[in-house]
């Protein structure tokens, strides 16, 4: 299981590579992969196994942020009520945005990273809706078309996999400015 000890810290010229595509059938090694950042997301996103193995919660991690320069990235985004179903969940390899909304969206509480030790305040402006195309760890290929928070959350970790950090998106000049029909995300 991941630990805090294994995630990459900005710094590590391996969050600013553009990641390798991953071939299929997946190895052997790339299953145990995909498995583990999918564990990692469950556990930190359990009060009590988080707590107990003092990690910081997450919604995505890319394979870049455990050292593995390769296309693939654990998305878990919660449904808003406990007893839902996820928003989205999956393991998305070899990601495209095949479209994208010309209109913003951010998180009205801007964006963590676990690879950013620093608190950056601001707002991450984002399409806030896409259509993303991926394979999943059977080769199987998605398209599908996600809004608001997913498709924030899916942003975030494709940009890991292109060796960009939520911060190079905030506005230097006014962190909290964003275009002013941006769909603010609560
Ligand atoms: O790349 C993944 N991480 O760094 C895990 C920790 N950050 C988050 O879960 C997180 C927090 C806020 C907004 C977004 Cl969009 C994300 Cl993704
Ligand atoms: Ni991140």
């Amino acid at each position: 299981m991941y630990l805090m000890k294994d995630i990459t810290r900005d710094g590590n010229p391996v969050l600013r590579k553009r990641a390798a595509e991953v071939s299929f059938p997946l190895s052997d090694e790339d299953q145990k992969l995909a498995k583990e950042m999918m564990k990692y997301l469950e556990v930190s996103q359990d009060p009590e196994l988080c707590e107990k193995y003092k990690l910081r919660a997450g919604v995505g991690l890319a394979a870049p942020q455990v050292g593995v320069s390769k296309q693939m990235a654990a998305v878990l985004v919660p449904s808003p009520d406990e007893d839902g179903e996820p928003l989205f969940k999956d393991v998305i390899i070899n990601p495209i945005i095949v479209s994208e909304s010309v209109q913003y969206g951010a998180l009205t509480e801007g964006e963590g990273c676990l690879s950013v030790d620093k608190d950056v305040p601001g707002y991450v402006p984002r399409h806030d809706r896409i259509t993303l195309r991926y394979q999943d760890v059977d080769g199987k290929t998605h398209k599908v078309r996600l809004k608001h928070y997913p498709a924030i959350v899916c942003q975030h970790e494709i940009d890991h996999l292109h060796g960009v950090l939520f911060y190079d998106h905030i506005n230097k000049e006014n962190p909290f400015k964003a275009p002013d029909d941006t769909v603010m995300i609560s």
